[in-house]
């Protein structure tokens, strides 16, 4: 077995694999191709963002990784078992993923008994996740009397009931204002590190993918276009652009130095911006401007969104 090998199979154990994905519909008698062999892992204990426009495919994915859709091919698989399903716990996007009639402890009732749970421990562990959010004093509420923010936690709950090992959701804070919003990011990061959990959501807000996910996955017309490290992408936004200012207007010899590091436009304000080239080594860089008659530098710094944006041109 080579090491390439033998690095896969650790990266396959540790979480949930993907592997030549794909999904076609039949409309108006042609098979149309919705997802195109998708390769990618979810891994243990970190949040992964998948991000992408509407009808990228990313809820067809989704419910292809719950049993809820069959894939054209591909393959699937758990810690290298094709039979994940019960380690799984999702909430899909819309409002109808907890009864409405009941209260959050009977849904937990309820959904703890669909996945096996005895009522005890159903009960027990959906009002230890509702602790967590700061809604126990709800508890006995019908979900329907809920704000929206609410009854989204009171889903999540439900989804949780069972611990599982990947949790599955589809817009998670859509439509939910700053504070709720930030209330599920913050407990999503400490389930996913403190649990193990491995977390795929899907959201249009980048931001949240910037705030709170270790991987992102950016999914355009049924394709894989993007996927990294959330923190090498930042990385990468940070030390991309400069903006220098110069005491005076530079020699041609000068341009031509901080020329050879990366691309570089004079803005409005006669003001040199140099986008870095990607194997220029900051520190090189760093030196060379030093010598200049520099007497600002100023970090560009992009955010996921407009570095997306980038791509996607
Ligand atoms: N049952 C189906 N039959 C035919 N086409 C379908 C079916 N389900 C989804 N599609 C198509 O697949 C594409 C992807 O849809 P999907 O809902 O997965 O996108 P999405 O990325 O989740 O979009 P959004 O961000 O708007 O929720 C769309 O063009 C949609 O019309």
């Amino acid at each position: 077995m080579t090491l390439d090998n033998t690095a896969e199979l650790s990266n396959e154990e540790s979480g949930l694999s993907v592997k030549n994905l794909n999904k076609s519909f039949k409309a108006k008698k042609q098979q149309k191709a919705i997802l195109k062999d998708l390769n990618f892992m979810i891994p243990e204990g970190q949040i992964t963002a998948f991000l992408g426009p509407n009808g990228a495919g990313k809820t067809t994915t989704i419910k292809i990784l719950l049993g809820l859709i069959k894939p054209s091919s591909g393959d699937i698989r758990y810690k290298g078992n094709e039979k994940y399903l019960k380690y799984t716990g999702a909430v899909l996007e819309g409002s109808r993923n907890i009864y409405w009639r009941l209260s959050a402890v009977e849904n937990f009732e309820y959904f703890g008994a669909l996945k096996g749970l005895n009522r005890k421990k159903s009960i027990d562990n959906g009002l230890y996740f509702l602790k967590l959010f700061d809604l126990y004093d709800k508890k006995d509420i019908d979900t329907r009397s809920l704000s929206r923010g609410q009854q989204q936690i009171v889903a999540i709950c439900c989804a949780l009931l069972n611990y599982p090992k990947i949790l599955f959701l589809d817009e998670p804070t859509l439509g939910l204002d700053l504070k709720a919003s930030e209330k599920i990011q913050l407990i999503l990061k400490e389930l996913s590190q403190k649990n193990k959990m491995g977390i795929f959501l899907t959201t249009h807000e980048i931001k949240i993918a910037q705030n709170i996910s270790d991987h992102v996955i950016f999914l355009d017309k049924g394709s894989i276009i993007y996927k990294n490290k959330t923190s090498q992408i930042k990385d990468k936004a940070e030390r991309t652009e400069y903006l220098l200012d110069f005491k005076r207007p530079l020699s041609n010899t000068e341009l031509k130095t901080i020329r050879s590091f990366g691309q570089l436009a004079v803005d409005e304000n006669k003001k040199y911006l140099i986008s870095l080239d990607h194997q220029v080594s900051f520190q090189t860089f760093l030196m060379a401007v030093s010598r200049l008659p520099v007497c600002a530098m100023q970090q560009k710094s992009l955010d996921l969104e407009s570095l997306f944006k980038r791509y996607i041109k």
